[in-house]
């Protein structure tokens, strides 16, 4: 087996640097050893051909909070293994809250987000001497609300709001140290015990907030009409197949879905709909300040499509900004927020290795910054270049949805691949539109000096995060002159 012997970790590092792929061992959960594929013909082929065939499409036992406090009982989308409950609750997001027709629905809930962080942003424009803002918490504060509104409704405390951020920024930090309960939870649980503690704390604290919210909207006889459902709604009303009961050929019985894990899609739908959502807006914006003739050529599209007197850019001006979508792409591809794709081999999948099977259990890690700064698929692929996305371009014609026929090949994949790809991509995509056009149209983005110049290293951990998160010098603009 491919598991027997790992070479030492340092042999690895150099292995993969000239290798397609390569077996490493993972320190955090000590007794994993995955395979980390470095070659995106290999990506291709593992993560979105065979999976043509429905095989490798689990991911290996998460760190979810839900997962691990249900000892992999409860599950989300992202933790549930490929199966019907997955395949309902899935497709329970896909086709309500983010169906393309409703996502206009929440147009008025994305306009509040935007006019709190444009007045945020102001504001602590002037009341510093120069223009500094701290621009990572409003954008955060603002996203998070935005989808809060679209979890819950937009009636909700904004108090309320900004303690769900807190408490979701808590449990963000400590999702890596979770990852030691996926495997032997018993043990695991007794000797990392504060862990445990700070956990059952994080989770009866949503569950505090979240509940009261989720039965509120139990106890509308009727939504006011006009107004869109919450992703809230449609979970309430969910039947879920009984997993146990599919796989076992009986008849799959349909239940609701319990508190629990209410409580846990809610955390899940706020979690993975703001956390790398929030770090790609602010990628975005530093490479803005950092380049600032970027930044001029995104504003005159911008000013040419969109009248001097239109309150905002809207959502059907996004489609026309052909710049904006290269320098989007440019940035996700540069620095995709989620640093790695995993999936576990099961028992009945076929993966081959270079004509070696892979051990069932194995975990097989896709690093996407990696995949995606190729010099075979890329020019100067360390270089931010949003031209390479325009007509022409090595970039042109790019999809994010990589295609499953023979043609297809990954050349950036920040959402993923195959089955298991982020079924948020739209919505994200929407929103980071939304707010890099209206943001660069309301203020002029320049960088500060010294200590508060704006720095591209990042952060990797949960997430690829800019490790000094964004601050910048803005001046308000006079959209009229
Ligand atoms: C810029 C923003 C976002 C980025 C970069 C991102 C990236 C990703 C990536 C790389 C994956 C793993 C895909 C795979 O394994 O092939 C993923 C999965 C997922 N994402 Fe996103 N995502 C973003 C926004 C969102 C939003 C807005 C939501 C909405 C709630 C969301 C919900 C999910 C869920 C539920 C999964 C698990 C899917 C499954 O297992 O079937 N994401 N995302």
């Amino acid at each position: 087996s491919l598991l027997r012997r790992a070479p030492p970790f340092k042999e690895m590092q150099t292995r993969l640097a000239a290798a397609k792929w390569a077996l490493v061992r993972d320190f955090s959960a000590a007794l994993r050893q995955d395979v980390v594929v470095t070659d995106r013909v290999t990506a291709h082929h593992l993560l979105v051909r065979r999976g043509a065939g429905g095989a490798f499409c689990n991911r290996p036992p998460t760190s979810t909070a839900s997962s691990v406090l249900s000892r992999q009982r409860h599950h989300n989308i992202g933790s549930a293994p490929y199966g019907a409950l997955w395949r309902g609750i899935r497709r329970n997001l896909v086709s309500e809250v983010f169906h393309p027709s409703r996502l206009r629905v929440y147009a008025p809930a994305r306009r509040r987000a935007l006019c709190g962080l444009v007045a945020d942003l102001r504001e602590q424009c002037k009341s510093s001497n120069d223009g500094l803002v701290l621009a990572a918490e409003s954008m955060h504060a603002a996203l998070f609300g935005l989808s809060a509104a679209m979890c819950f409704g937009g009636d909700v405390d904004s108090r309320l709001v900004r303690a769900m951020a807190d408490g979701m920024e808590e449990l963000i930090r400590s999702l890596v140290g979770l990852r030691v309960f996926a495997a032997l939870p018993a043990l695991t649980e007794l000797i990392y015990r504060d862990r445990w503690n700070k956990l059952v704390t994080l989770r009866r604290q949503q569950e505090e907030m979240y509940l009261p919210l989720v039965n509120a909207r139990r106890g509308l006889l009727r939504r006011p009409s006009g107004e869109a459902p919450t992703y809230v709604d449609t979970l309430i009303e969910l039947l879920v197949p009984d997993d146990s009961h599919f796989d076992s050929g009986a008849k799959a019985s349909k239940q609701r879905l319990t508190d629990g894990e209410l409580v846990g899609l809610c955390s899940e739908f706020l979690g993975a709909g703001t956390e790398p959502a929030t770090a790609a807006l602010q990628w975005v914006m530093a490479n803005l300040v950092k380049h600032v003739d970027v930044q001029e050529a995104v504003r005159s599209e911008i000013d040419a499509f969109v009248g001097a007197d239109a309150e905002e850019v809207s959502e059907d001006d996004l489609g026309k900004l052909e710049y904006l979508n290269a320098v989007l792409m440019e940035a996700l591809r540069l620095h995709p927020t989620v640093p790695s794709v995993a999936r576990q081999v099961m028992p009945d999948d076929h993966v081959f290795l270079d004509g070696r099977r892979v051990a069932a259990g194995t975990t097989v890690q896709f690093p996407l910054e990696r995949l995606a700064r190729d010099e075979t698929a890329w020019a100067e692929p360390d270089k931010f270049a949003p031209e390479r996305f325009l007509a022409g371009g090595g970039g042109d014609g790019v999809s994010l949805v990589a295609a499953a026929g023979s043609a297809g090949e990954i050349k950036m994949m920040p959402f993923g691949a195959g089955r298991r790809m982020c079924p948020g991509m739209g919505v994200a995509m929407l929103h980071l539109g939304y707010f890099v056009a209206n943001l660069v149209r309301e203020f002029e983005w320049t960088e500060a000096e010294g200590d508060l110049a704006v720095d591209l290293e990042p952060q990797v951990g949960f997430l690829n995060v800019m490790e000094r998160p964004l601050r910048a010098l803005l001046k308000l603009r006079n959209k009229r002159a």
